[in-house]
């Protein structure tokens, strides 16, 4: 099945090399060194630090009526394109667009992030946690692990740029929708500090709700309980504070009482939920 996903997809990008990083639900993603536009002569590392693309392609989805699925495929495509277009233009860290063929469901994008030491893989901010409890946990034995004890003060800085991450992107009225630790692909900066970016835009939406915006939170609440049980709780407080900060630089600190007290809810319902089954 997915030979002939890529045959298809190969068959809209004649002559790019393609290697497939990842399979979601909805899209393929590929990594790529050649650039939509620059003619081959010119390597990307000439114009930029870059050597790799991503390629993000919807398929055909055979479970739904084709006249349907054209038009989810092109609509989709479309809004994640534009949206990273805009988040651009407001200055809120994300992959850059390069370019897009909506009808056949393709986003062609900057490549974000480095390779983890060790073969820990690409740095998103799941396998960088990942690496770094591995390496605690070595150094200060399950003992410390039972106790719930706080990771260094590196993993500190970086959920609290999450949290202002996150919070950028809601003043600005607009929700992630699927918010997890993979969804987060750290980056370097000048000073070789990690940078949080937020990539996966593919269920966002405008909302100034502060119901979407709590659930947001509460979903990548969840998804750090999930992949990181033991130390969660602490890297949601730190995401929280960077959230609570972004709002207080931008004088919106009644929006963010009002959204913390919505997550509240949120939780209640949520377990609520989960203990009905
Ligand atoms: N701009 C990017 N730079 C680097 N890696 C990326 C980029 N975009 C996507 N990826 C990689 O591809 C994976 C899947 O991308 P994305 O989440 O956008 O697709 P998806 O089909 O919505 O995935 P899923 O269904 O798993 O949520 C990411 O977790 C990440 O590892």
């Amino acid at each position: 099945m997915s030979k002939e996903i890529i045959a298809a997809a190969q068959s809209h990008l004649h002559g790019v090399d393609l290697q497939l990083i990842s399979q979601g639900a909805e899209a393929l993603v590929f990594k790529t060194n050649t650039h939509p536009y620059l003619p081959s002569s010119i390597k990307p590392s000439d114009i930029q630090n870059s050597t790799n693309y991503i390629i993000k392609y919807r398929p055909f989805k055979p479970y739904r009526h084709p006249v349907l699925d054209k038009q989810l495929t092109k609509s989709r495509t479309a809004s994640e394109a534009k949206l990273l277009s805009r988040l651009y233009t407001l200055g809120v860290a994300a992959p850059k667009l390069i370019a897009t063929d909506a009808p056949n469901g393709i986003i062609w994008m900057e490549c974000l992030g480095y390779e983890l030491e060790n073969d820990g893989g690409v740095s998103s901010l799941k396998n960088w946690l990942w690496m770094l409890e591995k390496q605690f946990e070595q150094d200060h034995g399950p003992e410390k692990k039972k106790q719930n004890v706080a990771l260094g003060d590196e993993v500190k800085t970086v959920m609290e740029l999450v949290g202002k991450a996150v919070g950028h992107l809601h003043l600005q009225d607009i929700v992630h929708g699927d918010l997890t630790s993979s969804n987060i692909i750290l980056v370097k900066d000048k000073e070789n500090n990690n940078q949080p970016t937020l990539i996966d835009f593919g269920l966002s939406s405008y909302s100034s709700l502060v119901e979407d915006k709590s659930v947001d939170l509460y979903v990548l609440e969840r998804a750090l309980t999930s992949t990181h049980p033991m130390y969660s709780q602490q890297y949601n407080d730190w995401l929280l504070e960077g959230y609570e900060q972004v709002h207080r630089e931008n004088k919106a600190m009644k929006k963010h009482a009002e959204i913390v007290r919505r997550l509240k809810d949120v939780r209640m319902r949520g377990r609520k939920r989960s203990m009905l089954g």
